[in-house]
């Protein structure tokens, strides 16, 4: 059982997207989420309130019937029952409860809009809870039969979301995603948004994740006093728990990957009790040249799992190699790269004066690489540039390429990529430096550049944006694994050029790529001129 939140205005307080201030609960529609002076880490109040957009837009209006002290309205771990009306950004459904409060929402994991579903309630927010699935009373027609689910743990691991759903129908809910995100978030310009293109598939939806992190605790020194056998959980957190699952293998993990969880297990499992603390590991595909055939052309490669961070990864993008230290930031999914990589170069070179339908017309993932380069466009800037995937995979048309990045491994691997690519020096560089200071250093037209963005999670500083609008770069093409954030970020860039009394830019398009089939993520990538 999950643990339970004893009252709702405990739980309120957590849940900060709510305003604890006023008698009615209310979520601030219509701003984006307040940015800090410099970006944080996302907290759950962000989280929360990405979950509270969905549910008011499920329930149709914002108006509540409840204060911060009004309990749910039944028991802790009540079993009740629910039709579900729409899935939240989060992957879990959500289904109103028209006989219990008004309009309490349940939030239940692994069901499907339309399906009626037994949930145990356990925690508790301001109008709507979260349930443990109990039982599918009425199956949708489209949900996947239970022997073709992928994964044995599926239901019970958090890692995935979406496994019940057919990928077709994965995608459909990726695409609402993105343009929720952009409704949500940059909700003043929304109107004058592109439609969202459909999200481009990966190739392949299992044996994909090419990095796995999963995690153990040390044996209770209590029960190890008492002699009492204690079984090591090695895994990833079970869904709506804090506790471990014990995964043997993981269905979305590249082979090598579930070759190395089982050594790695072995290993954690006999030695357990040499542990003080439980631990995260890392396991990761590399691709090493095969001694004695460097000269090849193509050189012979193999597949190997890599456990120590700071190792060195080799990956192969196309004709590119990669080598990046184990512990750093990669892309996970290198089955889908060719047509990422792909779309963002067709994306650069766009004409200046493309139009929206222009640039989705084609499907990246079908057509490939792009037409050729743009020639009003001849300098690339690769802000938070890591080890220099898009620098280099999309350097060709540009007479000048500078990436910026943070992590100081990073930029080094970035810099030897260069070399290992056979990349002049002279007109691609990697610089060690805060993105918020990229342009300090950029003597680059601002009419003949194009910018890629590609920032973490929490998106963009406002240091950031505002440097970008003192510059701005004729073309932008902006990477994120965080839509929401994004949107904002769009937001905060046309509020800022409206301010300066700027035309601004124009959105070119806007497309998901699907970097994590059977989980609720997805990668956003969005293309803007200046007008
Ligand atoms: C999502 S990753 C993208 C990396 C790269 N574009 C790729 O696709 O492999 C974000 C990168 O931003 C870097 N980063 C984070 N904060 C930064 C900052 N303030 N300035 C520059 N780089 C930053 C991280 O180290 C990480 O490598």
């Amino acid at each position: 059982m999950s643990e339970a939140t004893t009252s709702a205005s405990a739980a309120a307080n957590n849940g900060a997207a709510i305003s604890s201030s006023s008698s009615q609960p209310q979520v601030n529609t219509a701003q984006a989420p307040k940015r800090p002076k410099k970006v944080k880490k996302l907290t759950k109040k962000d989280i929360d309130e990405v979950l509270m957009h969905d549910i008011i837009e499920l329930r149709g209006h914002n108006h509540w019937d409840w204060d911060s002290k009004t309990p749910p309205p039944f028991q802790n771990f009540e079993e009740l029952e629910v039709t579900i009306g729409s899935l939240a950004q989060s992957g879990e459904g959500l289904g109103i409860l028209p006989d219990r409060g008004e309009g309490w929402v349940l939030v239940v994991p692994f069901v499907i809009p339309g399906e009626r579903v037994k949930a145990r309630v356990y925690r508790h927010n301001w109008g709507y809870s979260h349930a443990d699935l109990v039982e599918v009373i009425q199956p949708a027609e489209n949900r996947i039969a239970q022997d073709k689910i992928l994964c044995k743990y599926f239901g019970t691991c958090a890692g995935c979301q979406l496994q019940h759903i057919s990928y077709p129908d994965q995608m459909k809910f990726k695409r609402q995603v993105v343009e929720n995100a952009f409704k949500n978030y940059a909700g003043k310009y929304f109107a004058s948004l592109p439609a969202v293109d459909p999200v481009s598939q990966s190739p392949i939806q299992s044996q994909y994740r090419t990095k796995i992190t999963p995690h153990f605790e040390a044996l209770n020194p209590k029960h190890q006093a008492a002699g009492t056998s204690q079984q090591v959980q090695i895994g990833f957190m079970q869904s709506g728990k804090r506790r471990i699952l014990d995964i043997e293998d993981c269905p979305i993990a590249t082979p090598i990957v579930n070759e190395g969880m089982k050594i790695m297990r072995a290993d954690v499992q006999k030695n357990i009790a040499s542990y003080k603390k439980g631990a995260t590991m890392l396991l990761r595909e590399s691709n090493p040249i095969v001694p004695g055939t460097e000269s090849d052309n193509p050189p012979k490669t193999t597949k190997i799992c890599v456990t120590d961070h700071k190792e060195t990864i080799t990956e192969w993008v196309g004709k590119f190699r990669f080598d990046y230290p184990a512990g750093s930031f990669f892309q996970n999914n290198n089955a889908i790269l060719p047509s990422l990589i792909g779309y963002v170069q067709q994306q650069l070179h766009l004409p200046l004066s493309a139009t929206a339908s222009d640039s989705s017309s084609s499907d990246p993932s079908v057509s490939g690489n792009f037409a050729g380069p743009n020639h009003e466009i001849k300098y690339l800037v690769d802000a938070y540039c890591g080890s220099g995937l898009f620098g280099i995979a999309c350097h060709e048309g540009f007479k000048k390429v500078l990436g910026v990045e943070i992590s100081a491994a990073s930029i080094s691997c970035a810099t030897n990529n260069l070399v290992l690519n056979k990349l002049s020096t002279e007109t691609t560089a990697f610089h060690l430096d805060d993105a918020d200071k990229i342009f300090a250093h950029i003597d680059f037209p601002s009419s003949e550049t194009a910018l890629i963005i590609d920032p973490p999670r929490k998106g963009c500083s406002d240091e950031f944006l505002d440097q970008m609008v003192a510059f701005l770069p004729a073309r932008v093409v902006y990477v994120s694994c965080n839509v929401q954030t994004q949107a904002r970020d769009l937001q905060g860039l046309l509020d800022r050029c409206a301010a300066k009394g700027l035309p601004g830019y124009k959105v070119e398009a806007i497309r998901g790529f699907d970097l994590f089939p059977q989980t609720r993520h997805v990668e956003g990538v969005m293309t803007l001129t200046r007008l």
